[in-house]
C-alpha cells in the first residue's frame, strides 16, 4: 500500500502546467453534471496540495454565485469545516486552513468534496495514509442511507487502479469524478 501510494503521488506530480489547467477546468463540468448546487447547500472542497488536482474552477463557479465554502482543519485525529473567509493559518502539513471563522461538523455538510491519491472503479480511495478523512467519515459505513454528507471524491484520470485492497475502516465514496469520467454506480 505504501508502495502503491508512493507511485501514485508521484504520477500525479508529472502532469505539466497546461494539463493540469485544463484537467481542472474539465473537473467543474464533470461536477456540474453529477450535481446542481442548491442554494441552501453547505459545501466542502480542499486547496490543492502534493500535485492534487485543483478544485479552484469550483470554488469560484460556486463563490460567483454566493455560496458559503468550507475547507476541512484538522482538529485531533478528525477533520471540521471551516467557512472561508479573509483569514487563514498553515496547518502542520503547510495547508492553509480558515481562522476566525464559523466551524461546521461533518454532519452539517451537505457535499464534501474530498482529495484522494488513489481511487478503484468501486468508490474506493486510498488518501495521504493519515487516516484523517476515514476517522472523519467513519459514520458514513454504518448509516449508509444518512443522506448527508454526499462524499465526492476528485482526482485526475491516472489516479484510478484496477482494484484496492480495502481496510475495514475505509469509507467509500458517493462518487468520484475526474476530469473524463464520473464513477457513481
Ligand atoms: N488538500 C488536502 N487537504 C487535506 C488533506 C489532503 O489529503 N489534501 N488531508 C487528508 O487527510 C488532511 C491533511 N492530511 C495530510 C496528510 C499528510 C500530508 C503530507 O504531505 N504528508 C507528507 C509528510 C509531511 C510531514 O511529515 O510533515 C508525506 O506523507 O510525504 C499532507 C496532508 C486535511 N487537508
Ligand atoms: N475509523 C477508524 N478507526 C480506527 N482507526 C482508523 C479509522 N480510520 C483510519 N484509521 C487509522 O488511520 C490509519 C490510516 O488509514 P488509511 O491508510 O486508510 O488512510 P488514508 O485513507 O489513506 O488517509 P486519509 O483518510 O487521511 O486520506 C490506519 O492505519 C488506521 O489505523
Amino acid at each position: 500500500m505504501k508502495a502503491l501510494r508512493l507511485t501514485l503521488r508521484q504520477k500525479r506530480h508529472t502532469i505539466n502546467h497546461n494539463n493540469r489547467k485544463k484537467f481542472a477546468q474539465f473537473l467543474l463540468f464533470q461536477t456540474q453534471k453529477l450535481t446542481t448546487f442548491k442554494r441552501e447547500e453547505k459545501i466542502a472542497i480542499y486547496l490543492p496540495n502534493d500535485g492534487e488536482i485543483d478544485t479552484k474552477y469550483i470554488a469560484n463557479f460556486l463563490k460567483r454565485q454566493n455560496f458559503s465554502i468550507y475547507l476541512p482543519k484538522l482538529i485531533g485525529k478528525k477533520l471540521k469545516f471551516a467557512k472561508v473567509n479573509k483569514f487563514f493559518k498553515k496547518n502542520i502539513f503547510g495547508i492553509k486552513e480558515p481562522i476566525y471563522t464559523k466551524i461546521l461538523n461533518t454532519k452539517q455538510m451537505n457535499i464534501i468534496f474530498v482529495p484522494l491519491v488513489g481511487f478503484d472503479k468501486n468508490k474506493n480511495r486510498i488518501g495521504m495514509g493519515s487516516g484523517f478523512y476515514d476517522h472523519t467519515l467513519a459514520f458514513k459505513k454504518y448509516q449508509q442511507n444518512y443522506k448527508n454528507p454526499k462524499l465526492y471524491g476528485l482526482a485526475f484520470d491516472c489516479q484510478k487502479v484496477d482494484k484496492l485492497n480495502t481496510k475495514p475502516w475505509d469509507v467509500p465514496l458517493d462518487a468520484i469524478i475526474t476530469p473524463t469520467k464520473i464513477y457513481n454506480k
